[in-house]
């Protein structure tokens, strides 16, 4: 699902009007109705509601809910916040149908803000997509007012005062949203960190906007949906074997981590790998055959760290290097011949990409197609540091074409960069991942998934969404305090399941 800028939203809406017979003010009711029916499903008409109305059509849209909701006896009053701004056609048409009954205030200073219960409902139709500046004065005021407050906030389409897709600038007032009912498609703010969290959770109304230019939309942000993945990841067939799978390859652990390509180790095979291979330090050996005897261990003459890589690499189908693997010298230099050699696709994640980011050389000789999967610390490291959000987004695009490879941007909504430009945010996921050894099961799935033949995109696609759903359905059994990385192996199978149905 392709994501739209705020001025691709405008376009749509008047390309939608231009080719369907419907006109703005039947749009807007159609996005009304929209969010009547997602109000009426979720809240019943006990709460007093007070809806916050700016100048523009995200004002209006405020307006057209509070008659439907009006109409379905709920307790409706409206707040007004556009003095001395003109009101725009669809705005004044859907004031001059409110019904007398409603109570309206309209806001000329601070003062006229109705004081706010903490059950209260608050539907925020301050500013859309229309935004332009930062919020400032009585308008800002009043979101200062709505924050202050204990009432559940719903925003329509975005957090009044969130620039939908660049950075907000600090002294802009945002509402802070409990929930955000989004017309379409999600904005990218919702996607990012520092935005983000303004958000709340997030939902997404469609409206009926023409599919053609939704098809159509040129852009380099796209949400990861199950039914994209439908496409890539089939039923296993009858008479294959365990060579039809791919052979993996692990490297990694040193001592005190020999854990962490353990973990690794148990996620690539529950992603399906025909056969595992796992090289750790001298002292991972035994570790390593006792806590996962499906995968075939390999020692480094090492003691505690890798030295050298296996000689024969190209039988695997995929090298996974990383989890646990500490950044000793030897193990750098390992790293470096490794790479002056032909090799098979290869997966890079924690040391591995701190051993790049020490090594510029080491880091242009990166085979192209590698997937690699850092934090966004790991990530600046091989970068260079992000001032906000949005310009680690263009640091990814260009890391990426840079250097032909796929990078796994960790985090909430970790996104997925392509070397064609292209970035791909995912919706799996939750905070109880964020514990030590998660990135390290994603990597041994990303590595299962690369040895059984998935292109890199569809690797990081898959791979980075079942993660994500295994954590969710582990979190629906532990709980997110409690959810550990053996867990989301653990729940791998369920997520699979769920993804072939
Ligand atoms: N037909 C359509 O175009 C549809 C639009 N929809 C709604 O319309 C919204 C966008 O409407 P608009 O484009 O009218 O934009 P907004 O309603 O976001 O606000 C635009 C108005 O606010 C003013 N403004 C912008 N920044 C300001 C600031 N910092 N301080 C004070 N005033 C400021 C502008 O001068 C303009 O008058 C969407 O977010 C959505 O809610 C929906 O009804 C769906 C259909
Ligand atoms: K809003």
């Amino acid at each position: 699902m392709k994501i739209l800028t705020a001025a691709q939203t405008r376009e749509a809406d008047a390309y939608t009007i231009a080719h369907e017979p419907i006109s703005s003010i039947d749009l807007m009711e159609r996005a009304a109705g929209a969010l009547v029916q997602w109000i009426e499903k979720e809240y019943g008409p006990e709460q007093p509601w007070y809806i916050f109305c700016g100048p523009g059509n995200n004002g209006g849209d405020g307006l057209a809910v509070a008659r439907l909701l009006f109409q379905r006896a709920y307790d409706v009053q409206v707040v007004l916040v556009t003095e001395g701004q003109n009101h725009s056609p669809d705005f004044q048409q859907n004031l001059n149908r409110l019904p007398t009954e409603i109570p309206v205030t309209r806001t000329a200073s601070p003062d006229d803000l109705p004081s706010l219960l903490s059950y209260a409902m608050v539907l925020d139709g301050l500013f859309g997509s229309g935004l332009s500046r930062p919020l400032v004065g009585l308008h800002a005021q009043a979101v200062q007012h709505i924050n202050n407050s204990a009432a559940t906030v719903i925003a329509i389409d975005l957090p009044s005062g969130l620039f939908a897709d660049a950075p907000t600038p600090t002294d802009s007032a945002v509402v802070e949203a409990d929930v955000t009912l989004s017309f379409e498609r999600p904005k990218l703010a919702f996607l990012l960190p520092e935005s983000g969290s303004f958000v709340g959770k997030w939902h997404v109304l469609p409206i009926g906007l023409h599919p053609d230019f939704l098809n159509k939309a040129d852009s380099p942000y796209s949400l990861l949906t199950p039914e994209r993945l439908k496409e890539v990841l089939k039923p296993r067939l009858k008479f294959t074997h365990k060579g039809t799978y791919g052979n993996a390859l692990l490297v990694g652990g040193s001592y005190g981590k020999i854990g962490a390509i353990t973990l690794a180790a148990k996620a690539a095979l529950r992603a399906g790998v025909g056969l595992l291979t796992v090289q750790t330090p001298m002292v991972g050996y035994s570790i390593l055959q006792v806590a996962v005897p499906e995968a075939m261990a390999l020692s480094d003459a090492h003691e505690q760290h890798i030295t050298a890589f296996p000689e024969e690499v190209n039988q695997y189908q995929c090298i996974g290097i990383g989890p646990g693997l500490g950044q000793a010298a030897d193990t750098a230099l390992a790293l470096e011949k490794l790479f002056r050699q032909a090799l098979p696709p290869l997966v890079l994640d924690a040391d591995a990409l701190n051993l790049l980011a020490l090594d510029r050389q080491l880091l242009r000789n990166l085979p192209a197609n590698s997937i690699l999967t850092p934090h966004p610390k790991e990530f600046e490291r091989l970068a260079s540091p992000a001032k906000h959000d949005y310009h680690r987004l263009q640091l990814l695009k260009d890391f990426c074409q840079e250097h032909e490879c796929y990078v796994v941007l960790k985090g909430y909504h970790t996104c997925i960069g392509t070397p064609t430009g292209e970035c791909y945010f995912n919706t799996t996921g939750n905070p109880g991942m964020a514990t030590g050894g998660t990135g390290d099961t994603l990597t041994g799935i990303l590595a299962g998934l690369r040895a059984q033949g998935f292109s890199p995109l569809d690797t990081c696609l898959v791979g980075v969404y079942l993660h994500g759903l295994a954590g969710d359905l582990a979190a629906e059994q532990e709980g997110e305090y409690a959810l550990i990385a053996s867990d989301v192996t653990q729940y791998l199978g369920k997520a699979f399941q769920q993804l072939l149905q």
